[in-house]
């Protein structure tokens, strides 16, 4: 469960908040596509899911913790809980493909095995199992999408957040990728999608957030319960 109340953000050095004052909430194991034109400030709000940057005002509690008053281990905790899909991947270059997923497992002390196991599990998951060898410098950019998909996926978040996640994509791995979602919430993972493709939400029709100019366009439907926990997002 993600629970914003009356949260806004100001980066530092900024003279206005970039999120005004956003009120919502988003059940366990639901899907929402978050939307809003350029500069709209869906990125500056998956920064703060992601646990980047804090709330300047508010009370955000995610997955059960209340953001604001959490201690540094809580939050440590936390963000390991949540994967995410970055607009510009972050991959390491000088790593293979494999590395770079199974880095997260790796950072969290798992043994060897297990990272092996997850992360050719995840890597197979994403069809990328072949490039596992490969440095991404040397991948196209579906490539890369998909490998970064992967290594958001490969600790089994309870939350995933993705960045404009198929905008390397063709059409056809971009609705592979909308059945992988379908998959995460079926398994109960809460998934939020920045998306500017029409095209897309439109093939998958859910709840949205829809941003404009940091506020929420339509604060009211946030808060009306949930018309489909399973079934077709
Ligand atoms: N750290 C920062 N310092 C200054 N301004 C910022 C900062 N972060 C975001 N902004 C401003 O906040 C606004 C929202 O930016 P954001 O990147 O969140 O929008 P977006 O909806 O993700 O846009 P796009 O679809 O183009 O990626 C923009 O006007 C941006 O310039």
């Amino acid at each position: 469960m993600i629970r914003l109340l009356n949260v806004s953000m100001m980066p530092p050095g900024v003279g206005q908040p970039v999120l005004r004052n956003l009120t919502l909430t988003v059940p366990k194991g639901e899907f929402r596509w978050l939307l809003g034109p350029s500069g709209a400030g869906k990125s500056s709000l998956l920064r703060l899911l992601t646990l980047e940057t804090r709330p300047s005002a508010g009370q955000m509690d995610l997955l059960g913790v209340s953001v604001s008053q959490a201690s540094r281990s809580t939050l440590r905790n936390l963000r390991r809980r949540i994967g995410f899909v970055p607009q510009d991947y972050r991959l390491i270059g000088e790593w293979t493909v494999f590395d770079n997923v199974a880095l997260p497992l790796r950072l969290r002390g798992a043994s060897e095995r297990d990272t092996r196991r997850e992360a050719f599990a995840v890597l197979e998951w994403l069809d990328v199992v072949h490039l596992a060898d490969k440095r991404p410098g040397t991948l196209s950019g579906g490539e890369q999408q998909r490998a970064a998909i992967a290594r958001a996926l490969i600790g089994r978040p309870e939350l995933l957040l993705a960045d404009e996640p198929t905008n390397a994509l063709e059409d056809a791995q971009a609705r592979r990728l909308l059945s992988t979602f379908q998959e995460l919430v079926d398994m109960g993972t809460t998934v939020i999608v920045a998306t500017h493709n029409e095209a897309l939400v439109r093939e998958a029709p859910a709840k949205s957030i829809d941003l404009r100019d940091g506020s929420l366009a339509d604060p009211a439907p946030q808060d009306e319960p949930a018309l489909h926990r399973s079934g077709t997002l």
